[in-house]
């Protein structure tokens, strides 16, 4: 171990001590040189300037903190207001940095108001998560991934020529899959973990991938990257805005989502999180339901659903031909809608359920239906009530909290 001075992160630069060096480098500048690369700042820039356009990014005293003025204000001319909770804070300005709608609430509430904003993005603690929303309107992350593949090719010049491929993971909803489908591109289905989409990057089989759990990226660094995600949004505003005159009425995101969802249809999407279970209670679940895998067959009726096939989720990376097994319980019925058991590798006291419930709907003129009650019948099949014996939280028994949802 050196015995060196404290050294003063605010010079950057080389010092040096005796034989051993320190480099203080500023990592907003490499990244930033990176993203000019990817996107049309000039395109972006032109929305973000607009006087009809209002922009809100919300940092949650994270790390993006320190990229968001320098990128969305100093560089895209953002106005300096558009940037909350912008400085870094060690507690995070003792709030949870996780952008959903229950930590990201303060945003929320901002773009729910009547006149709120028309873009508002938050990104998590390490900057690799995004939450999009629009003015009264949450983007789930299953869709974001979505319209970003499907207008990238368009708005965004690193996809000239089209993406290579597309992934995502398994409980993420099948939005993906029909965009995938529709321009005829590669496209993977792999366990939750970002790890299973690098090896595809690597081979060049693979430009755009995401999760339900918020996570979106590109083979531009092979990570999640929460700040890439916002200014891919910006970038399909600004493109299906452009030709728009001051006084003319912008193209907002719903209308973007909305448009996706009449083209493609749209997959109503929900997930259950079951945390601090016992772990011995959820693992009971989880074989309970790997025997019933085992029985099921194609064509058995649940409730008013037919099975298409029910198994436990194995993927065999296409690059190096490893298995990995056991990765979440599918029952995927013949109209597209799947229920997922899995259980977490993130949770940190017992064991986290999480149930993935997700239902497919071509008729666009139910596409407005609010998700929980499009997802009513689905939820109420026999699947999920069987589920839960044995399933305990804090001693109390789940099974109760799963009937009270069917
Ligand atoms: O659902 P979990 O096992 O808790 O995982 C949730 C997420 O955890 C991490 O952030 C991983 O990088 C993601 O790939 C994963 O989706």
């Amino acid at each position: 171990m050196a015995e060196i001075p404290d050294v003063d992160l605010s010079c950057l630069g080389v010092t040096k001590y005796g034989n051993f060096s320190v480099e203080v480098v500023d990592p907003v500048s490499d990244y930033l040189e990176l993203l000019e690369n990817v996107f049309d700042f000039s395109l972006i820039g032109s929305l973000l300037s607009r006087s009809d356009f209002r922009f809100i990014f919300d940092a949650m005293h994270a790390v993006t903190g320190a990229y968001a003025k320098p990128i969305f204000v100093d560089k895209l001319g953002a106005s300096s207001d558009s940037i909350s909770n912008g400085v870094p804070l060690e507690d995070f300005g003792h709030g949870h940095p996780d952008p959903n709608l229950t930590y990201a609430k303060d945003l929320v509430d901002i773009m729910y108001k009547e006149n709120g904003p028309d873009f508002g993005a938050a990104s998590d603690g390490d900057g690799d998560r995004n939450m999009i929303l629009g003015r009264g309107f949450f983007v789930t992350p299953s869709d974001s991934v979505a319209i970003i593949a499907a207008n990238a090719e368009e708005a965004i010049p690193y996809f000239q020529g089209g993406p290579k491929g597309l992934a995502r993971s398994m409980p993420t909803s099948g939005a993906l899959d029909r965009v995938a489908q529709k321009l005829n591109l590669l496209f993977f289905e792999v366990p939750t973990g970002w790890k299973f989409f690098g090896n595809l990057m690597d081979d060049g089989k693979l430009s755009i991938c995401g999760e339900e759990s918020f996570g979106t990226g590109s083979d531009h660094i092979r990570e999640k990257d929460g700040i890439w995600a916002v200014l891919a949004w910006l970038s399909i505003v600004a493109y299906r805005n452009k030709d728009k005159r001051p006084g003319e009425t912008l193209v907002s995101v719903s209308d973007i989502v909305k448009e996706h969802w009449a083209t493609y249809g749209r997959n109503f999407f929900s997930r259950y999180d079951y945390e601090e279970c016992e772990s011995e209670g959820a693992n009971k679940m989880i074989e309970y339901l790997r025997d019933l895998v085992s029985k099921s067959k194609s064509g058995d009726e649940y409730g008013s659903y037919t099975l298409q096939f029910a198994d436990d989720f194995t993927y065999t990376d296409p690059v190096d031909g490893s298995v990995a097994s056991k990765q979440g319980v599918r029952f995927v019925f013949s109209d597209g809608s799947r229920i997922i058991f899995r259980l977490s590798g993130t949770g940190s006291a017992g064991a986290t359920v999480r149930i993935y419930i997700e239902q497919f709907e071509p008729d666009s003129s139910k596409h407005d239906t609010d998700a929980q009650i499009a997802l009513k019948t689905i939820n109420r099949s026999r699947t999920v009530c069987i589920k839960a014996e044995g399933l305990h939280w804090k001693g109390e028994a789940y099974s109760y909290h799963i009937e009270l949802s069917v």
